[in-house]
């Protein structure tokens, strides 16, 4: 069976009720960076991009979002870097190990500004919120996976209960377009 993230691969539990976050850490053995999240994610999914940080050998990443006062790095900020600062969304690396520790967006006028962006694997609690679907799954092609694979990859998505989408899910894309109305004037703020 084709592996896509091992998180995801063996199904994954339910969100535990009262769950109130936890410490993600960097893959460094030594001197890990850690960042301690005080609150629940949400919108959790699997991701295709090629821009998201995923664990060794996986075709998607996994990345949830959460508000950014929730988000405080506890140790070694003096080794994270920011992966791409022309990119929306600012990825901070550990540049030892290239574990991406959080996403932030600093456009105050980004649909999603506020948010920032996780992988809550990093974290030895359990009781996240699970991944709900799949986004940008084409794009796993633009990493090197043979397009003759996509029928299997969306295949086992569905059947993970992850349903595949080559964007965001419907709901986020709707959300985008109505803060986007909403600034244009073409729907009432
Ligand atoms: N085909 C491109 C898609 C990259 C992309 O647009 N990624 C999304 C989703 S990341 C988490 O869901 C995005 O919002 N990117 C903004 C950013 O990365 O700054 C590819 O695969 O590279
Ligand atoms: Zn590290
Ligand atoms: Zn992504």
């Amino acid at each position: 069976m084709i592996k896509l993230h091992p998180s995801i691969d063996n199904g994954f539990p339910p969100a535990r009720p009262g769950f109130s976050g936890g410490t993600l850490k960097c893959k460094c053995a030594t001197n890990p960076v850690t960042v301690e999240i005080s609150s629940q994610t949400a919108h959790n999914h699997a991701c295709g991009c090629t821009k998201c940080w995923k664990p060794k050998g996986a075709i998607f990443a996994q990345i949830a979002v959460v508000s950014r006062d929730k988000v405080k790095v506890t140790t070694g900020a003096d080794k994270l870097q920011i992966v791409d600062p022309s990119a929306t969304i600012q990825r901070y690396a550990c540049k030892d190990c290239g574990t991406h520790m959080y996403g932030r967006i600093e456009n105050t006028k980004h649909p999603f500004y506020g948010l920032d962006f996780v992988h809550t694997e990093l974290s030895d609690e359990t009781g996240w919120s699970p991944p709900e679907f799949a986004a940008f799954v084409s794009s796993v092609i633009e990493s090197g996976v043979s397009p003759d694979k996509m029928s299997e990859i969306r295949a086992r998505l569905n059947e993970l209960g992850l349903p595949p989408y080559d964007a965001l899910s419907p709901a986020l894309m709707d959300a985008i377009a109505t803060h986007i109305a909403k600034q244009s004037g073409a729907l009432a703020a």
